[in-house]
């Protein structure tokens, strides 16, 4: 049985995350949390920089954490905002998470959670580049 996710646990772990976040040129904290399949939890915030456009956002944070303790796929992910409000990740991080979690991963929404195939829809993905290999 596939265990049910527990959102939030989840939700106060993205939270958790708030505090650390770098984040001195935009004053804009995100914190973001994930759950792999076999239930190990792991978190980002965004880290900001004095060169503005090299600043990674917490979900990018969180996906370089994931492959670091050597796992590869999210099955759930939340972010937040510094009130800890749901926030829903930007477009690059739609698809630097595409590649950690795919059409299924689910992303926390004020609503409701949401495929990440809704929310990145017809997305670009490694099956593309298999696409024109002989
Ligand atoms: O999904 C998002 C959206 C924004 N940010 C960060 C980037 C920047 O540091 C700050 C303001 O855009 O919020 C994230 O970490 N994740």
């Amino acid at each position: 049985m596939v265990a049910e996710i527990e959102w939030d646990a989840l939700r106060d772990k993205a939270k958790s995350m708030i505090g650390r976040a770098y984040a001195p040129y935009s004053r804009y904290p995100v914190g973001a949390a994930g759950v792999t399949a076999e239930g190990r939890v792991v978190t980002g915030c965004n880290v900001e920089n004095v060169s503005y456009g090299l600043g990674i956002c917490a979900e990018v944070a969180l996906v370089a954490a994931l492959v670091n303790g050597g796992d590869r796929a999210l099955r759930a992910v939340s972010v937040c905002d510094a009130r800890g409000a749901v926030l829903m990740p930007c477009g690059r991080c739609r698809q630097v998470l595409f590649e950690h979690g795919g059409r299924e991963l689910l992303i926390d929404h004020p609503d409701g959670p949401r495929t990440l195939a809704d929310l990145l829809p017809d997305a670009f993905g490694p099956d593309d580049l298999e696409a024109i290999r002989p």
